[in-house]
């Protein structure tokens, strides 16, 4: 069963500026929120303060202690240039000292469109290949919790509606935060959708209403046209 998150913070300061103001963040269980915001905002730092990957400061108080349980994609694909495809999807197992499942590995490998490539190395890939392999090591490791830091920047746009449509059903029933930049992809995969609304004492939290409640939304509905739309003004205004 995914958990849910709660995040308490004070007001967050960086390198002499308040980024992120005091405020509360609740993250559903089973649940994926999108994460947007204009660039430099805060949205990172806020999933690396979920992930455990920055100290919470004082003052701070993260309902989630299971970072056992979260799998992180971030904008990096992070994969090991020395070893293969097959390799790197199931490096997590190896490094826990357990028996890869393989067979799980190629049909992640399959489903991510890189059959066939599992002895290629990272360097033999393309980046959006990377990003693929990268999402396929993701879903190999079957965590509850998943954060993702923009893991589709990468990828052009007809792999990107791929992806995302593979991710929609990969990752239901899973507790997910994802960071974009993109309106549509935050309006195809997501149950909810929070900006990071800059504001002086750091930014501060505004939910967005979603069309519907069934992933991933068809990006010619004309509903998730018109909220892209209205997205778009939002975060034009703000950056
Ligand atoms: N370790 C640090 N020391 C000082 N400043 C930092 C540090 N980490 C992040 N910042 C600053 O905090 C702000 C928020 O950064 P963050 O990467 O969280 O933004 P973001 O919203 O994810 O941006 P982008 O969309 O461009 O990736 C930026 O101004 C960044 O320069």
């Amino acid at each position: 069963m995914a958990p849910s998150i709660g995040l308490s913070l004070p007001r967050i300061r960086l390198g002499g500026r308040d980024i992120i103001g005091s405020a509360r963040f609740d993250f559903a269980a089973g649940r994926t929120t999108a994460l947007l915001g204009p660039s430099g905002v805060g949205k990172s730092t806020l999933l690396r303060l979920l992930a455990g990957l920055l100290p919470l400061p004082p003052g701070a108080r993260l309902d989630h202690s299971a970072h056992a349980l979260t799998a992180w994609m971030g904008q990096q694909d992070l994969l090991l240039p020395w070893l293969d495809l097959l390799g790197n999807v199931t490096l997590g197992a190896r490094l826990r000292g357990q028996r890869p499942d393989l067979g799980r590995a190629r049909a992640l490998i399959a489903e991510v469109g890189l059959q066939g490539r599992e002895a290629a190395r990272p360097a033999e890939l393309s980046g959006g290949m990377r990003q693929r392999a990268a999402l396929a090591r993701t879903l190999m490791e079957d965590r509850p919790v998943v954060l993702m830091d923009e893991p589709f920047s990468a990828v052009d746009a007809p792999t990107r509606h791929r992806l995302q449509t593979l991710a929609a059903g990969l990752l239901r029933g899973r507790t997910v935060v994802l960071v974009t930049h993109d309106p549509l992809e935050a309006l195809r995969l997501a149950d909810r959708v929070l900006v990071l609304r800059p504001a002086a004492g750091g930014a501060l939290p505004e939910e967005h209403p979603v069309p519907g409640t069934s992933t991933p939304r068809a990006a010619q509905d004309p509903a998730v046209m018109a909220a892209q739309a209205t997205l778009l003004e939002r975060l034009a205004d703000m950056a």
